[in-house]
């Protein structure tokens, strides 16, 4: 029987949540999108777990699973991106790492989204179609950062390039222009993406230009995007501007408190912004002192009880003195909101 796309409707991902791979297993591998169950509310941007020697540590991945789920309840998680280390890993490293999460998160996690963007276009082909083959969930690619790329078609290539290497599943563009110096809006992004790139599904919107994003929720109107907000201290406004998700840092130890958030907001409550106070009043604490995935990896230590271990050079370990504040603060926290 031939399937045509159009039959399939699987530009809205609120039409389908049966697995259709079931009845057709090997139709992703025909160069199809199966129909995916959509990507929405919190996914935690993981943390590469490392020993003290440097290495990374797959072994504590099944408990991670297991803490985000049952202790935060988050159930997707975000895999080597910014937090997680990923342009500071080998491909050999990242390959391992989307291998386990993959693994340890089977039937357990609604969704694995690995990220394989690289400076290197053979390298991030490589890592999209590892991902593919492993039975991620997604992947997401960041803008090239070193020879930037300040033109849409000649970035819109670099993303088709990889993105083709995984053809049977989603591709979400990973935008972080703090990070990545390009500060191309989205919006124009948008147009035509999807021609160029039939599996394109959304963005990963890791900036604080919220008149860019609504400009995105708008072009999106008919909803067949996934439209997830990266600066959690402002997911409240990201919400109310139109996110369908949000990917973040703080997802790892702050999932249920940021769920509150979604939930009060969902209900029209307006404690969703005492809650997302509360999340600010540490997130501010903590930026003050100077915070980064160094020290995002020491509180979820302290947290989870999960050892996440040191960060990978060029970083730094946080100091002595900044976990010792932050065991004070989330002390004086535990009944926020107070009122
Ligand atoms: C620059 C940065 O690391 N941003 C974080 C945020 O979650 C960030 O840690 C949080 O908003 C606190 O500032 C995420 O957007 C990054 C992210 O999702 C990732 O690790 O890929």
């Amino acid at each position: 029987m031939l399937l045509l796309s159009s039959d399939l409707n699987f530009l809205n991902p609120n039409a389908f949540f049966c697995d259709f791979s079931l009845f057709f297993p090997d139709f992703t591998l025909n160069g199809f999108m199966a129909p995916q169950k959509k990507l929405q509310g919190l996914v935690a941007a993981t943390i590469t777990p490392m020993t003290q020697n440097g290495e990374i540590n797959l072994s504590v991945i099944g408990q991670y699973v297991d803490y985000l789920i049952n202790e935060q309840d988050v159930k997707s998680v975000f895999v080597n991106g910014t937090t997680g280390e990923g342009l500071s890993l080998s491909v050999q490293e990242r390959k391992l790492l989307a291998e386990e999460w993959v693994a340890k998160g089977k039937d357990k996690l609604d969704h694995v989204i690995i990220h394989v963007g690289a400076l290197s276009l053979p390298e991030s082909k490589g890592l999209a179609k590892h991902a593919a083959k492993i039975g991620a969930d997604g992947i997401a690619i960041i803008a090239p950062f070193f020879f930037k790329q300040l033109n849409k078609d000649g970035l819109v290539a670099f993303l088709r390039d990889v993105a083709s290497e995984a053809p049977g599943i989603p591709f979400y563009y990973y935008h972080i222009p703090p990070l990545t110096g390009i500060k191309m809006r989205v919006e124009e992004l948008l147009d035509g993406m999807k021609e160029q790139i039939p599996t394109f599904q959304g963005v990963k919107f890791s900036d604080t230009d919220l008149l860019d994003f609504g400009r995105c929720v708008k072009k999106n109107e008919q909803g067949h995007l996934v439209l997830l907000y990266g600066v959690d201290e402002q997911l409240l406004s990201a919400l109310t501007m139109g996110a369908t998700g949000a990917v973040g840092s703080t997802y790892n130890y702050l999932g249920r408190a940021s769920n509150l958030i979604l939930e009060a907001f969902g209900r029209g409550d307006l404690l969703a912004q005492k809650y997302q106070f509360c999340i600010q009043e540490f997130l501010s604490f903590v930026i003050a002192q100077g915070f980064g995935v160094a020290q995002t990896k020491a509180v979820m230590t302290l947290v989870s009880g999960i050892p996440m271990g040191p960060p990978r050079l060029p970083l730094s370990s946080a100091s002595e003195e900044f976990i010792a504040n932050v065991k004070t603060k989330l002390e004086s926290l535990k009944n926020c909101p107070y009122s």
